[in-house]
């Protein structure tokens, strides 16, 4: 009978020691916002990485960036970015609702693309932009940086190797306070035609967080409940329970006294919370039969683990194991241009590292975080967004 079984650790490169090792790469970056800033702060920690252009829809805000950064080129409009030959990949850091086109307008481009999460506002979309990156040889992949950080990446060699023994349980939390940072109701947060709301912004993660530790398998069952603003027409925060069905089917065995029905392998839940209205502590929990794994706030973008192994006996740990990958420190060249915006960005590098390298080993997705995942989290996504009674971006008011 078949076990599930969480897929081996997917380096883009097994032979790589260092997460920081990476063949040179050239960058254009397609808006001139927060994120966009952090990601290039990072990649000043990969000496092999440059950016050689930025855009934005204004001139005045994309020089401001590329003086801030030291960029070479900068345009004030998208489309004359991407007709800049140096550029080889495209990182866009814009509104939600923008895309599609924009992911359109990369890839007509014949540039490679990191979309920042969320991939796209719906599956239809995101089926979109997949085949138009594979009708043309480019690669394509959604911002999912979380999956790049060391702790991360051990995390699911912890599970692979079976430490934990079968996993059926995951938690995993990401509200943040918005309002310490973006303004109720101008900012793009709130906006649905910008594709605005908690089920956009901060959904995907703990949505991947489930995906990863149930092995990229589907859940059979989503239950959500949630708040949304009634103005604005945006969850404010959301608690979704997923549930995953067995891997195999066990038949009763006769046991000692009387049939015996074992544990079906596979079968889980994953209760996630997130939201914009709160900060939780914004950890997840990786339960199994033999222990647990804590991978410590801020999950989305993880520095440390906490492993505890079982004992006999219930409430008893055998052994607790505790990892620490720190981030690599800010240069002086990156505290001159203002540090970072969003906690723990300097680990943007880890993702970019991975990027270069699996397009100069000619890949097409990252193992790290594949599109069949993007697509699976955008498919339960939707249908948060449907049992939530939100009105996708696209519908009239
Ligand atoms: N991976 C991560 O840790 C993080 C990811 N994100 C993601 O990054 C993306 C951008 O977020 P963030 O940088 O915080 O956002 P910002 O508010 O800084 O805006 C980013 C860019 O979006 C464009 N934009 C803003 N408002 C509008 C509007 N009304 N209409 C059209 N375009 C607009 C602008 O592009 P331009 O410069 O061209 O004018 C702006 O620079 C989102 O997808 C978000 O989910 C956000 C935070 C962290
Ligand atoms: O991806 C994100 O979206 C919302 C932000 O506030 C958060 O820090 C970031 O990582």
């Amino acid at each position: 009978m078949e076990s599930s079984s969480i897929p081996p650790p997917p380096m883009d490169d097994p032979t790589i020691a260092d997460p920081l090792s990476c063949p040179p790469l050239k960058w254009g970056i397609l808006g001139c916002g927060r994120v966009s800033h952090d990601f290039c702060q990072a990649l000043k920690h990969l000496p092999t990485q440059k950016v050689v252009a930025c855009s934005a829809r204004s001139a005045d805000s994309a020089q401001a960036f590329a003086t801030k950064h030291n960029i070479s080129n900068f345009y004030g409009s998208y489309d004359d970015m991407l007709q800049n030959e140096e550029v080889e990949i495209v990182y866009v850091g814009n509104v939600h609702s923008l895309r599609r086109s924009t992911g359109e307008m990369c890839l007509k481009a014949n540039k490679h693309v990191i979309l920042e999460k969320p991939f796209a506002c719906s599956v239809e979309d995101a089926e979109y932009l997949i085949g138009l990156a594979k009708e043309r040889n480019l690669f394509l992949m959604e911002g999912m940086w979380t999956r790049f950080f060391p702790a991360v990446q051990k995390s699911r060699d912890i599970c692979s190797e079976k430490l934990l023994g079968e996993i059926a349980t995951v938690y995993s939390d990401f509200n943040f306070c918005a309002s310490d940072s973006d303004e109720y109701p101008s900012s793009f947060l709130y906006q649905r035609k910008l594709g605005g709301g908690a089920n956009l912004l901060v959904g995907p993660y703990p949505m991947a967080a489930a995906s990863m530790y149930f092995g990229g398998r589907a859940p059979d069952r989503i239950q959500a409940v949630g708040q949304v603003d009634q103005e604005m027409g945006v969850e404010l925060q959301v608690a979704a329970v997923l549930s995953y069905p067995a891997t195999g089917t066990e038949k009763p065995i006769l046991g000692s006294s009387g049939m015996v029905y074992p544990k079906l392998p596979g079968t889980g839940v994953a209760t996630l919370s997130y939201g914009m209205l709160c900060e939780t502590p914004e950890e997840t929990v990786v339960v199994g039969s033999k222990g647990r794994m804590k991978i410590e706030g801020p999950g989305h973008c993880p520095t440390k683990l906490n492993v505890e192994l079982k004992a006999e006996g219930r409430g008893q740990v055998g052994k607790t194991l505790i990892f620490d990958y720190p981030l690599p420190k800010d240069t002086p060249e990156i505290v001159e241009a203002g540090g970072f915006v969003y906690p723990n960005s300097a680990g943007f590098c880890y993702e970019a590292a991975a990027v270069a390298r699996c397009i100069a080993a000619g890949k097409k997705e990252a193992p790290q975080f594949t599109i069949e995942e993007t697509k699976l989290n955008l498919k339960i996504i939707e249908k948060v967004r449907d049992q939530l009674g939100v009105k996708p971006i696209w519908e009239e008011d």
